[in-house]
């Protein structure tokens, strides 16, 4: 009998694992091994909140492991050393993994394969994450896509999901090698205890995206293409943190959506789809533009003028205390939840970028430090789409007014007044916009700014004429050269 490790990484799953399935199918003992291994992962390493969110997702799979007589072995330091030592120690003839796709990370694992094969070791990799890896799908002229809808169409042209495949009752261990380190050596959980109140929403772990799924097929999926967008309700699967850290497979969702497709109707199904080809849309993007996890993909935008955050200004829309009650709701559901509604992510992302004129990069790594579903690839798409540097983007000019939102998909402001309970004794129409009726703010809620950090017409024309002057000097220095 041989053995074989496999490398846990974003795919904290049993069912629907290819890399556990070859190793079993070989015939081989698994050693199951997980390395701590930030620096190795350079962009892509993981935030305080995931951090958090992993640590529970790691104790989730051990017991899964457990069940199934075998255990996962933790480790901290270089993956690549830590693998080999391992596989020595224990006389492992083979690593298997499944892929990221984060530029630092596959940069990482294309040396940490040569190695283990110059060692002698059989090495292979899978695809766990995605519908479509990020070089399946190609325009007409052979390269990666840029815009959606294209992508969206090749996508679903060759629509064809893996099937399902649950994890055998049991898992046959290996007992020689060495033991790993305990969870806490690990020091993922935030030592100021920040991260408390975010598990009365969340269950990380297999099981916890099990239920999640199923809780959503049963439930918002029936009203997905209309509620998806309201904050107010609960409208969306919620599967993102699950996703990210692969407790659930792509296609076992897929699976799952689909079956209700009789039930449900097909406008709901297919609005739930494109979503998932948008996630391997942001992934497709950062592999093959990987600079742009740093710097914006339009080059137009290197000459424009944003602004050099101020520290107070800063941490005024971090702790949601800008005075405008759609971004405060939202950035305080961030804090307490480690998580924030997608529409709303676009309205406090465009009051950062636009109104306050700050680079996206300076909000994208505020998100990569909060939310719990933190994604190099989604949360730089995200951020580049609505700052309006990234592909396909939503114009810079386009600048989101952020009652006119907060009245359109949180019309009777009851998101506001869930997030900000102090504005809550305002009458609606004043929920989106306190600061028209000062008497009665001052009265209802006397610690809630009374006006907005930055005026949102005065924001707004600063910003377009920002946008106007980064375009002229492009026009200078085209004429002039
Ligand atoms: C500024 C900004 C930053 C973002 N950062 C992240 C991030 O770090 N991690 C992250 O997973 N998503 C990010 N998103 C995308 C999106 O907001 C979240 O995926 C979504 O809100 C998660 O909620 P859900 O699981 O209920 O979504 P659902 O509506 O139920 O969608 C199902 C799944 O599809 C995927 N998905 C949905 N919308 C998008 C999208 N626009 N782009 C890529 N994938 C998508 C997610 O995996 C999601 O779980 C960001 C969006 C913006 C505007």
């Amino acid at each position: 009998m041989a053995a074989a490790i496999v490398w846990f990484r974003n795919d904290l799953r049993l069912d629907d694992n290819p890399a556990l399935e070859a190793a079993l199918d070989a015939g081989h003992d698994i050693i199951p091994v997980y390395v701590h291994d930030p620096d190795g992962e350079g962009n892509a390493a993981a935030g305080a909140a995931s951090n958090a969110w992993l640590a529970r997702s790691l104790v989730a799979l051990d017991a899964s492991l457990r069940e199934r007589g075998n255990w996962l072995r933790l480790f901290v330091g270089h993956a690549g050393p830590t693998l080999a030592g391992v596989a020595a120690a224990a006389g492992a003839t083979s690593v298997f993994w499944n892929r990221r796709y984060e530029p630092d990370v596959e940069a990482r694992d294309a040396a940490i394969k040569r190695a283990l094969r110059e060692d002698g070791l059989e090495v292979e990799s899978f695809n766990g994450s995605t519908l479509f890896e990020p070089w399946a799908l190609k325009t007409a002229a052979g390269g990666p896509y840029r815009v959606f809808t294209p992508f969206y169409r090749s996508a679903m042209a060759r629509w064809s999901p893996s099937a399902c495949g649950d994890a055998p009752p049991r898992i046959p261990p290996w007992e020689s090698g060495p033991a790993g380190v305990l969870i806490d050596q690990l020091r993922l959980v935030p030592a100021t205890g920040w991260d408390r109140s975010f598990w009365a929403h969340w269950t990380p772990g297999e099981a916890g995206a099990r239920a999640a799924l199923d809780s959503f097929v049963e439930g918002a999926l029936h009203a997905y293409a209309q509620d998806r967008d309201r904050p107010d309700r609960t409208g969306t699967s919620r599967l993102s943190p699950h996703l990210h850290f692969g407790e659930v497979a792509v296609w076992r969702v897929v699976d799952a959506v689909e079956s209700e497709r009789g039930r449900v109707g097909d406008a709901h199904i297919d609005a739930y789809r494109r979503q998932l080809v948008w996630r391997d849309f942001a992934t497709q993007l950062l592999h093959h533009f990987p600079h742009t996890a740093e710097r914006d993909l339009d080059p137009r935008f290197e000459r424009f003028e944003w602004t050099r955050a101020r520290r107070h200004a800063l941490e005024r829309w971090r702790r949601g205390r800008t005075g405008v009650p759609i971004i405060d709701a939202g950035m305080r559901e961030l804090w307490e939840t480690g998580w924030m509604h997608g529409r709303v992510r676009m309205i406090v992302a465009s009051y950062l970028c636009k109104h306050m004129r700050v680079h996206w990069r300076t909000g994208a790594a505020w998100f990569r430090e909060t939310l719990l579903d933190a994604d190099l690839a989604n949360n730089t798409m995200g951020w580049q789409w609505v700052a309006g540097t990234g592909a396909d983007a939503a114009p810079y000019f386009r600048v989101f007014n952020p009652v006119t939102q907060g009245v359109r998909f949180d019309p009777r402001g009851d998101y506001v007044a869930r997030w900000l309970p102090e504005l809550a004794a305002l009458p609606v129409p004043l929920r989106h916009a306190p600061w028209r009726d000062p008497t009665q703010l001052v009265r209802v809620a006397p610690g809630y700014p009374s006006t907005p950090l930055v005026d949102l017409a005065e924001g707004r024309d600063a910003a377009l004429l920002a946008y106007r002057r980064m375009n002229d000097a492009r026009g200078i220095h085209e004429s002039g050269s």
